[in-house]
């Protein structure tokens, strides 16, 4: 934490003395050390294709997003040097590098690399060296860095041992007559193509990344260049621990670049996370090949039923600010029972949200909106009849971060429920803010259906919470709402990706999910049925043309 503070101060980064031990041994496959980078001390990435590390012609030099040091390089891939990559993504059968008919023995492989990784990940010194490279490019929280990182090794520990092949578990119905059977199995779709953004740069690449593996494709995965370093080494142990070096390219670079990887080589499924406008432009770009986690704004609806008043507070602090805001499952949208407001939960939500500090990183930098951004939509939102400043608006104070991202207070808009959903503002109400900011909104008994209303209108259904422990009310809101990931219940929240269940959005059948064994099958595996049909065959004078 002393380090932490010190970063936040723009000072040279000062270590405890056991962390410092922790991060010089790193097993020798990490060719990062978080600790180090700096602008005096620039990291340095490199491509991975056809099983080479290679460099691009030209590299990115990243700022640090906490005092805008160039402290890291990236290729910076262009067009003109995407060739390899096209070329590695054609040379793979639409029939996977694996299937349940062909090398069955790679499922057992990821079993084993999986139980490895999870291993290693279990090591001080590892889990230490992700968790910091992940504040060190997408500043967040020590326990939300490491909350990341131990998501991401028990979902290793999940696919160990056996449990990639039952992954591809099929099913036999007999058949019509003697000899004949039906069998569906899960079919990997051969190459195929990953694209994640930057807010967790290790949970969401490894978890969809091992899906794709797992179910037998080749995967060209491509991070968000401002993080992909940690994608990177997260490949680097792979190999360490078994991983075949050709089974998966990265290509750092523009997501433009990337586009072009898309157009030439024609991957048999695209999986997309990240906003909307690129979501949409992909769907077309693929012909419709692809599965979509994008963007989220995502409710809250605090029932009529008040109880345990501080914990829903911190709850509904912690969704809408923790990491900045910057979970595509963070809380935009609060709808509170006039109860819930009477017993004061917006003070204690205040209160809450002015501990947040950017010494501890519980607040930080915003990286997809400018400071001048969020003020604005702000000044926007408080122009609707009504609305008011419940806290923040302004930004951040005494830190070094670069102009290219954003810093500001947590912050909540208070705007009517009546004047939210009229034409006029329901599209600025509600437009996701990727950062500390959230709409808070107030209901009476007789509202239900205004606020059920809002949530039918709006575009994307990833998250929401149905925070109330009166079950008629929690099951009337369930009928009638349809978010992919929903919370009910008095400790209901909005945010919360574990690998223990399901995430991703719903209403849309473009729509994927991430972590569980259904997830992965969805995503990364399709239906084949094999009806084998080997005789005897009947006499040749039973056989009626029709
Ligand atoms: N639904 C989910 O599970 C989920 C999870 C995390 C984030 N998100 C969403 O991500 C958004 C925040 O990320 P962002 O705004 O930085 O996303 P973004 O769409 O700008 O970038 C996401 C990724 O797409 C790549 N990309 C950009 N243009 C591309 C192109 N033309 N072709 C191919 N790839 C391209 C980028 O390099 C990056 O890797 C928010 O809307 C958030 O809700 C959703």
């Amino acid at each position: 934490m002393f380090a932490l503070q010190a970063r936040a101060l723009g000072q040279a980064p000062v270590l405890a003395q056991p962390l410092l031990q922790l991060a010089r041994n790193y097993s020798g496959w990490a060719t990062v050390d978080p600790e180090k980078m700096s602008g005096s001390a620039p990291a340095s990435c490199r491509n991975l294709v056809g099983g080479r590390w290679v460099p691009s012609a030209s590299s990115r030099q990243l700022p640090d997003p906490m005092n805008g040091e160039q402290f890291l390089g990236v290729p910076h891939t262009q067009p003109d040097e995407i060739g390899p990559f096209v070329q590695s993504l054609r040379s793979v059968p639409k029939s996977g590098l694996h299937n349940p008919l062909k090398e069955p023995q790679r499922y057992l492989l990821y079993g084993d690399v999986s139980f490895r990784v999870a291993a290693e990940m279990r090591k001080p010194e590892v889990e230490h060296l992700f968790a910091r490279l992940i504040q060190r490019v997408a500043p967040k929280s020590l326990a939300q860095a490491l909350g990341e990182v131990r998501v991401t090794r028990k979902f290793f520990e999940n696919f160990g041992g056996d449990q990639v092949r039952f992954l591809a578990r099929g099913f036999t119905n007999p058949g019509d007559h003697p000899g004949q059977t039906s069998s569906g199995t899960r079919w990997p779709y051969g190459p195929v193509a990953l694209i994640t953004p930057f807010n967790f740069p290790l949970e969401i690449p490894a978890l969809q990344l091992m899906g794709a593996l797992y179910m037998g494709n080749k995967p060209l995965l491509h991070v968000d260049q401002r993080v992909s370093v940690v994608a990177e080494q997260l490949l680097r142990l792979l190999h360490h621990c078994g991983m075949p070096t050709s089974d998966v390219d990265l290509l750092h670079g523009p997501g433009a670049t990337m586009g072009e990887v898309i157009r030439a080589a024609e991957p048999r499924s695209t999986l997309f996370t990240g906003s909307q406008r690129v979501a949409e432009r992909l769907a077309v770009e693929t012909h419709g090949k692809v599965f979509l986690e994008d963007a989220g704004f995502d409710w809250k609806i605090l029932g009529p039923d008040v109880r345990e008043l501080d914990y829903v507070a911190w709850q509904c602090d912690q969704d809408a600010y923790a990491c900045s805001g910057q979970k595509c499952s963070a809380q935009s949208i609060l709808f509170a029972h006039s109860n819930w407001v009477s017993a004061g939960l917006l003070d204690r939500l205040a209160a809450a949200a002015s501990r947040r500090r950017l010494s501890d990183l519980t607040v930080g930098p915003v990286l997809s909106w400018t400071t001048g951004a969020i003020l604005e939509h702000t000044k926007k939102l408080l122009a609707i009849p009504g609305a008011k400043l419940l806290f923040g608006g302004k930004p951040l104070s005494g830190h070094s971060i670069p102009e290219v991202y954003g810093a500001v207070e947590p912050t909540a808009v208070f705007v009517p429920l009546d004047q939210a959903l009229k034409a006029e503002h329901f599209p600025a109400v509600t437009t996701e803010v990727f950062g500390p900011f959230q709409v808070v909104t107030e209901w009476r008994d007789d509202q239900l259906p205004l606020v059920l209303s809002a949530c039918e209108r709006m575009s994307h259904h990833l998250t929401a919470a149905v925070v109330s422990n009166d079950i008629s009310f929690v099951q009337h809101v369930l009928a009638h709402t349809v978010n992919g990931t929903t919370y009910a219940g008095i400790r209901a929240r909005t945010t919360g990706a574990p690998q223990n269940h399901w995430f991703g959005p719903a209403g849309d059948p473009r729509g994927a999910g991430i972590g569980t064994p259904e997830a992965i099958r969805l995503v990364w595996s399709c239906h084949r049925e094999i009806i084998t049909d080997f005789g005897p065959v009947p006499p040749a004078a039973s056989l009626v043309q029709s």
